[in-house]
């Protein structure tokens, strides 16, 4: 199942630096890791904007769901999730 999701970054602005640094390093990791797996197939930064708009290809909303709430910036994210469904006049 594919999804469209857009996740927006808040992150305190009173979090000290290394500690902002070290979960955007760990969420790199696993953001890599999930797009090497095939299941994070695009990942765009929105222009201008700490933000992004991301294809999500799992299994089903549940797996969606784990792959979003095991990211380290899970807990300073505002995540809207669009559900895709395949358009007839696709070819
Ligand atoms: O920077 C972001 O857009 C937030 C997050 C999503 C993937 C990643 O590496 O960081």
């Amino acid at each position: 199942m594919l999804f469209h999701v857009q996740m927006e970054v808040r992150l305190p602005h009173d979090m000290p630096a290394a500690q902002a640094d070290d979960i955007k390093t760990r969420e790199k990791a696993v953001a890599q890791e999930y797009q090497r797996q095939g299941k994070w197939p695009h990942l765009w930064r929105v222009a201008g904007r700490y933000a992004n708009i991301s294809i999500i290809d799992v299994a089903d909303i549940d797996e969606l769901h784990a792959l979003l709430s095991s990211l380290p910036l899970f807990p300073y994210m505002d995540i809207r999730v669009t559900p895709l469904a395949r358009h007839p006049s696709a070819i």
